[in-house]
Parts: structure tokens; sequence; C-alpha cells
């Protein structure tokens, strides 16, 4: 049997009210903020891709916008270089990527991306369309020993491209190689300069090798990375080199030095003095001088090539002695960082 109740209890009015301010209030906390999750390095974010642009045959220079608090608000708090992971959402892969200017006031960061012939994520990248979403999770620091103003008077930046074995594609196939490899030097000069101005102690020298002029970096860096050496010569220094003399016509407008970055380039950059002492000649022994100054040289590019300017990395990358032309010139392992 039912009995149905034809008059409301009193407390009905009541319990209606606030169950639906209640309701309201949960769906407008989880409008806000469920749906727009804040992002961090461990939770991937949408951002959107808003421009694509082709720089060379296999590189693209691509701009997101990103959600906003992605970075912390203080960007003097990123003195060392990160980066961000793209995950390629069809096969569910990530890869770090390096953001060239942080992300400016407008909530956008951009990428110079090289596509790997069988790469999976570059060329997923490379297949995005503007107004696509790209998921990002990030920031991760990439270099642990963050940049401190106060503690280098010589900084040199080596990203060097020559060496290329085959040994190097079989052992170390996500290396950062192709030139891509300038993008954490460019993102801690551009941190540096902007956060700091110029009031800072160190001399920052960038030495960038490409294969050819068809593997330079975008124009854009290159045009703000040479204004940056004419604005600030006593601050900052920028030499490009390529291995071979292919199409000069392009480069009439660049200072290019062709050849590698050999013993005599990371002296000059390192400002040392190239006469050997009696002594050491007697014995037949060529040790620089190294000055009295603090001295870090950050080297990047195919492991065959840093492993020939600083010394091979260790066990599982770990930083492993310094050897190579750092070597030879007397550098200690506290002077030297192989990203
Ligand atoms: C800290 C950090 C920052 C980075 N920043 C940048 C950056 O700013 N810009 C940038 O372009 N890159 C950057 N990289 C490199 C990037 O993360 C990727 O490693 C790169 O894009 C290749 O990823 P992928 O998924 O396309 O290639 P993967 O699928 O990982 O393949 C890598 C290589 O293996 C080869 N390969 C893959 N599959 C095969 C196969 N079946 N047979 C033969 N060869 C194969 C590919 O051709 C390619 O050469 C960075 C890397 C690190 C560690």
């Amino acid at each position: 049997m039912f009995f149905v109740c034809a008059t409301r209890p009193k407390f009905v009015k009541p319990v209606l009210f606030f169950s639906g301010v209640s309701v309201a209030v949960t769906t407008t906390y989880y409008s806000l903020f469920s749906e727009a999750p804040s992002p961090s390095p461990s939770r991937f974010t949408p951002s959107t891709l808003i421009e694509s642009v082709d720089v060379s045959s296999n590189t693209k220079l691509l701009t997101l916008s990103v959600p906003p608090g992605l970075i912390p608000s203080d960007p003097g708090a990123f003195t060392s270089t990160w980066s961000i992971f793209v995950k390629d959402s069809d096969i569910q892969v990530e890869r770090p990527y390096t953001p060239l200017e942080g992300i400016d006031e407008n909530g956008h960061m951009k990428l110079w991306v090289k596509k790997y012939k069988h790469g999976e994520v570059s060329r997923w990248l490379h297949s995005r369309q503007v107004g696509d979403s790209i998921e990002i999770r990030g920031p991760v620091t990439t270099w642990s020993k963050s940049w401190q103003n106060g503690h280098w008077d010589e900084v040199v930046m080596a990203r060097t491209s020559i060496f290329f074995s085959f040994i190097d594609i079989l052992t170390s196939p996500c290396k950062v190689s192709g030139g891509t490899g300038i993008t954490p030097f460019y993102q801690l000069l551009h941190s540096v300069f902007r956060t700091r101005n110029t009031s800072f102690n160190a001399c920052f020298t960038l030495l960038h090798a490409s294969r050819s002029l068809a593997d330079l970096p975008p124009s854009t860096m290159i045009h703000s990375l040479t204004e940056l050496s004419q604005n600030y010569p006593d601050k900052f220094q920028f030499h490009l080199f390529t291995d071979s003399v292919d199409d000069t016509s392009e480069s009439h407008s660049l200072s290019i030095r062709h050849g590698h970055i050999g013993k005599s380039v990371v002296q000059d950059a390192l400002r040392l003095t190239h006469s050997t002492p009696w002594w050491h000649r007697l014995f037949g022994s060529s040790v620089p001088t190294i000055p009295e100054k603090r001295i870090l040289v950050l080297v990047c590019g195919p492991e065959g090539m840093v492993s020939a300017i600083a010394g091979p990395y260790g066990r599982n990358y770990s930083q492993g002695k310094v050897g190579g032309i750092l070597g030879e010139l007397g550098l200690q392992s506290h002077q030297v960082w192989k990203l």
C-alpha cells in the first residue's frame, strides 16, 4: 500500500533552497576551476597552435598560445634553462622542446622544431595545423646548475655540428642535433638580457656551428642575437660557423666563418693567452695559461662533437670527465657543463 502526501512538510522549502545554492556553487566552482586545471610539470594542459612557419626543409618555427600560469610569474626565477614536454596525442608519446623566449606577455611561446625522418613527435608536430590543440606540460629544468649573476666572469656556449658519426645516431638518437641545439642557449641569453638588462657581470660568447647555411637557425633568432652582440659588444659575442661553403649569396649580410669550432676558436672565446711559457715549450708541453677568472663553458650538440670539445659523457648521460679541447686547455669539471 502506498500513501501519497498531499501537503509538503514545512522544512522542504529551505532544504530545496540550500540544495539549489549548493548545486549552483558546485557547478560554478567546477566550471571555473576543473575545466581549466592549472598547468604543472606533471600534468598535460592543452595549448593552441597559432602559427607554423617553415624555416628550412626540415625545421619549423611554431607559436603556441599557452594557458596562463605555465611558468612562474617572476621570470627571474628561471635563469636555468627549461623545456616543456609535448604530447603526440595520437600515440601518447612525449618529447621535450625548448621554448625560445619563454612565454611572452600575450601568453605565446615559440618552439623551433626539427623534423626527423622517422621521428614520431617531430613529424606529428610538423603536421599540426593552425588552430589545433597541442598538449604540453612543464616547465622542466634542463640545466640544473642555474646561471647566477656574479658567479661567472666568462660564459662560453658552444653549439657544435660536425663529427656526427653513425655511432652517435645509433647510441643517442634523441639528443638535440641538426642545429636546434642552440635553443637552450638562446633561451638562457634571452632570459638573462630580458630580466637583467645588462646589470650583470658576466661576458657571454655563443659559438654556433651549422653544417650549411640551410641549417642555420631562423633568421629572427640570428637577427636578435646579432643585434644583441652589436648593442652590447662587451657583454655578448656571437660567432657563426658553417662546415661547407655552399651558398654564399645568403651569407653576405652575416659574418659567418667557415670551418669547425676548434681549439683556437675556443681559446679565443675564453680569452686564454696563446703564448706558452718557455718552461712548457722546453718540455714539449703546451698547456695554456688559465687566467684568474671564473669560466663556464656550456656545450651542446651531437655526442661525437661534444666529446671532441669537452670529453665524452659518462654513464647514462652523466657529465663524465672533462676531456677533448677543454681538457687540453686545463678546464676542470666545475667549469664545464655538457647539456
Ligand atoms: C632537453 C631537451 C630539449 C630539446 N629541445 C628541442 C628543441 O627545442 N627543438 C627540437 O627540434 N628538438 C629538441 N629536442 C629533441 C626532441 O625532444 C626530440 O628528441 C626530437 O624532436 C626527436 O623526437 P621524435 O619523436 O621526432 O623522434 P624519435 O621518434 O624519438 O626518433 C629520433 C630519431 O630516431 C630516428 N628514428 C626513429 N624511428 C626510426 C626507425 N624506425 N628507423 C630509423 N630511425 C628511426 C628518427 O629519424 C630520428 O632521427 C630536445 C631534447 C631535449 C632532451
